[in-house]
């Protein structure tokens, strides 16, 4: 599966702009299965008005069903904030390249030092989907500090974790060893797109990413705007799982 990421800067609480950028930026991908966004890329960090764009949220499935369909490739469509009756939830939608939604995934650990806990509602999906064939599960950001969340989906089967993100340039390389590590010790593809460029409070680091099950690194992007393309095969999943059988070894009379 070849798999197109859009590490992409994001105009500030302007998503009639981000929509234009990402409309461009499909008629440029070369050779793509998969394409992935990053976390709010229709509006970034905006968090305080994000209750003035109810709308925006179905907007955002309409175009990204059209574009699976013109360019014939499966979307992880980053997240966007989805406000709902109950409040504001960042949610991640999957669309297959029929245009159909397949999923939908809200963040489930909201991130303090952002205000995320200020403005969004924390979400109670599952995180496993199947598309094309192949088993994934999809986290945002934060949540990959939290690696018994996403063992549970690995334990249900997932071999390819992907994650959109806004992860500021400071933790950079918190993300590159949480998302190594994340791929190794589930021995799974890690595709990870991290948003560049700067917001009024935050300035964020790309390096998006693609890792295999053995924790290579098979394509990284700078901290520039650009699209980072990665092959991913998941019959590797077995061979590295043959070749250290960490499943068939786990203690679970003691944990
Ligand atoms: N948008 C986020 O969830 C950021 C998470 C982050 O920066 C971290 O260090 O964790």
């Amino acid at each position: 599966m070849k798999v197109a990421i859009f590490q992409m800067d994001i105009a500030f609480g302007s998503f009639e702009e981000n929509y234009k950028k990402v409309e461009d930026w499909f008629n440029q991908i070369e050779d793509a299965d998969l394409v992935v966004l990053p976390e709010l890329w229709t509006t970034g960090y905006d968090l305080p008005n994000l209750k003035t764009m109810p709308e925006h949220y179905d907007r955002t499935i309409d175009l990204l069903k059209e574009l699976a369909v013109t360019h014939n490739v499966n979307l992880i469509g980053g997240s966007a904030a989805n406000v709902k009756d109950d409040g504001i939830y960042n949610t991640l939608p999957v669309i297959d390249n029929h245009g159909s939604l397949i999923h939908e995934y809200s963040k489930l650990h909201l991130f303090k030092l952002m205000d995320e806990h200020l403005h969004l509602q924390a979400g109670s999906d599952d995180p496993s989907f199947v598309l094309a064939g192949i088993s994934f599960a999809a986290f945002i950001c934060y949540d990959i500090r939290f690696p018994e969340w996403i063992r549970k989906s690995v334990l249900n089967g997932a071999k390819v974790i992907v994650v959109p993100a806004e992860w500021p340039a400071p933790r950079i390389d918190h993300w590159i060893t949480l998302l190594k590590a994340r791929a190794i010790e589930n021995q799974v593809y890690v595709i990870a797109c991290n948003r560049v460029g700067s917001d009024p409070a935050n300035e964020f680091g790309g390096h998006s990413i693609v890792i295999d099950p053995w924790g290579k690194v098979i394509a990284e992007g700078t901290d520039q705007e650009e699209i980072v393309y990665g092959e991913i095969n998941v019959e590797e999943v077995e061979e590295i799982r043959k070749r250290i059988p960490i499943f068939d070894d786990r203690r679970t009379d003691y944990y």
